[in-house]
């Protein structure tokens, strides 16, 4: 059984009131009612009692949460915790008539390397809904590798390299603009604009001021429900319509799409229209959350700020003809970057299963057909057998080799984040712009979490003002 230090408790507590109160209650209910049931027979094991009172909690939550989807995620979270706070690493259960399994130990490696053989990757309904059933989440297996093929353009190293560049002047400029002014931001609103802006010009060269603030007003709407969603295709219809018939050449996603024309394998509309609004919300709530929690935590360390902060000046000199070399600036930033998205992750992958005995030191599982398994990357990346004081903030951590499969905030093997490449170099931009060009105050230091988001993010966002180095210095 997982023991849990007190200011974690009183963390978990201070996040989860509500659910608890809902559990409690349920707890209460559930127990009245076996109690009555059972007066004469069997042992009550309290786990059983205590599952059911998840399960139902879980329920009165569906009842009253509009947000369906998104909080079946919250749920699953939910209910590993106290799972995993009364079993320890493995745990299973059954939910809407589904076994669930929950692996937190390395033993992922057999699950996420099968190539589909065993197991098959699976998200839930509501997702398939939301973002099309051309989406790369949840065609069928048959069509998954040639759209993943067909999507990878915008991800190859020399559409990368472009990105940077222009992701590059997009932060120098915006970062400039807020120092300039000297007001509070919001870090997470901030960077959910430009990874947003970012994505629309390297996917359909989209730039203009008013064109990215309609579409952002979209796809706000879009996130709290799917009423927006054909209003955003309809936008996508047309941008993919002036393409054909335009004779411009443009550096973007619908351009190298176009080339495939020529070749025997290519993507139809619906495909690229469900794909284009899929690699937007992979991409955008995921990256700004890693770098709102980068800047939090190194906020918290200055010490390891510092370090990051003279790495990075000293790549600058190196550059002084002004040559940006993502490789140059990596390290230590890359260090930083993992450190921090290790601390908060919490995508979980949802694999329908085949047949496949997983063993550990400890346990041995045989999953059945049919059954769920959960890999939950966040228990794995705070597992103390895994890494040595867990909750530390330590980038130099990642200085030594790590054991196979115990860092997978992208996930790992066939099914691995396809954008993982680009959300790396985002992240290195802005870390690299942030820490070599400013200092800067978080301006409120509430630690409470958002609620119902299906990423952990601070409810504050992290506003922060920034200071400019060189104003420092005079
Ligand atoms: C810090 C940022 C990001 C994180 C932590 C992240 C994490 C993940 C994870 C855990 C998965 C599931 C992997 C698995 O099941 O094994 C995934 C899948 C995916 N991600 Fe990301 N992601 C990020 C950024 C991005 C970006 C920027 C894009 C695209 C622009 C993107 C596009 C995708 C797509 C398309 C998939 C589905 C891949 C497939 O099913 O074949 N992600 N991501």
């Amino acid at each position: 059984m997982m023991i849990l230090k007190m200011e974690e408790l009183l963390f978990l507590v201070k996040n989860n009131y509500d659910m608890i109160l809902v559990v409690l209650f349920s707890g209460l209910i559930t127990r009245f009612l076996t109690t009555k049931l059972r007066k004469s027979s069997a042992p009550s094991p309290d786990a059983s009692v205590f599952l059911l009172s998840v399960k139902l909690s879980r329920f009165f939550r569906l009842l009253i949460a509009p947000e369906v989807a998104m909080i079946l995620f919250v749920f699953a979270d939910y209910g590993n915790l106290h799972l995993q706070i009364l079993y320890g690493k493995w745990f299973k259960t059954r939910l809407f008539g589904k076994v669930h399994v929950s692996s937190q130990v390395l033993r992922c490696k057999n699950i996420l390397t099968n190539d589909f053989q065993l197991f098959n990757k699976g998200y839930v309904k509501s997702m398939a809904d939301a973002v099309g059933k051309n989406s790369l989440l949840c065609v069928p297996l048959e069509s998954h590798k040639r759209i993943r093929r067909l999507l990878s353009a915008p991800f190859s190293m020399d559409s990368l390299s472009k990105f940077v560049q222009k992701f590059d002047k997009l932060v120098s400029r915006r970062f400039k603009k807020m120092a300039e002014n000297g007001n509070s931001f919001v870090v997470l609103d901030f960077t959910m604009k430009i990874a947003f802006d970012a994505m629309c010009d390297m996917l359909m060269s989209i730039t203009d001021e008013y064109s990215l603030k309609e579409m952002e007003k979209d796809f706000t709407l879009y996130y709290k429900g799917i009423k927006a969603r054909e209003r955003l295709m309809r936008l996508f219809e047309e941008t993919i319509a002036n393409r054909r018939s335009s004779k411009e050449a443009h550096e973007d996603f619908l351009q190298s799409i176009k080339r495939f024309v020529f070749i025997d394998e290519k993507l139809d509309d619906s495909e690229i229209m469900d794909n284009m609004l899929t690699l937007i919300t992979a991409g955008q709530t995921t990256t700004a959350a890693a770098i709102m929690w980068s800047v939090k935590f190194l906020d918290e360390n200055k010490q390891v700020q510092d370090i990051l902060r003279e790495e990075q000046l000293s790549y600058l000199e190196i550059n002084q003809k002004g040559l940006f070399f993502v490789a140059r600036i990596l390290t230590r930033c890359l260090m930083a970057q993992r450190s921090s998205k290790r601390h908060y992750e919490c995508l979980m992958c949802c694999y329908g299963s085949h047949v496949l005995l997983l063993t550990t030191a400890k346990f041995r599982v045989e999953i059945k057909k049919g059954w769920h398994v959960n890999i939950d990357a966040t228990h794995i990346h705070y597992d103390p057998e895994v890494y040595k004081d867990p909750l530390h903030f330590n980038p130099s951590r990642f200085d030594e080799i790590q054991k196979p499969y115990s860092y997978i905030p992208f996930g790992s093997g066939p099914r691995t984040c396809l954008g993982i490449n680009m959300a790396k170099v985002t992240m290195l931009v802005f870390l690299h712009r942030l820490t070599s060009g400013y200092t800067w105050t978080v301006d409120d230091l509430d630690l409470s979490l958002e609620k119902k988001s299906h990423i952990p993010r601070l409810k504050s966002g992290v506003p922060i003002t920034l200071t400019s180095l060189k104003d420092d210095q005079i």
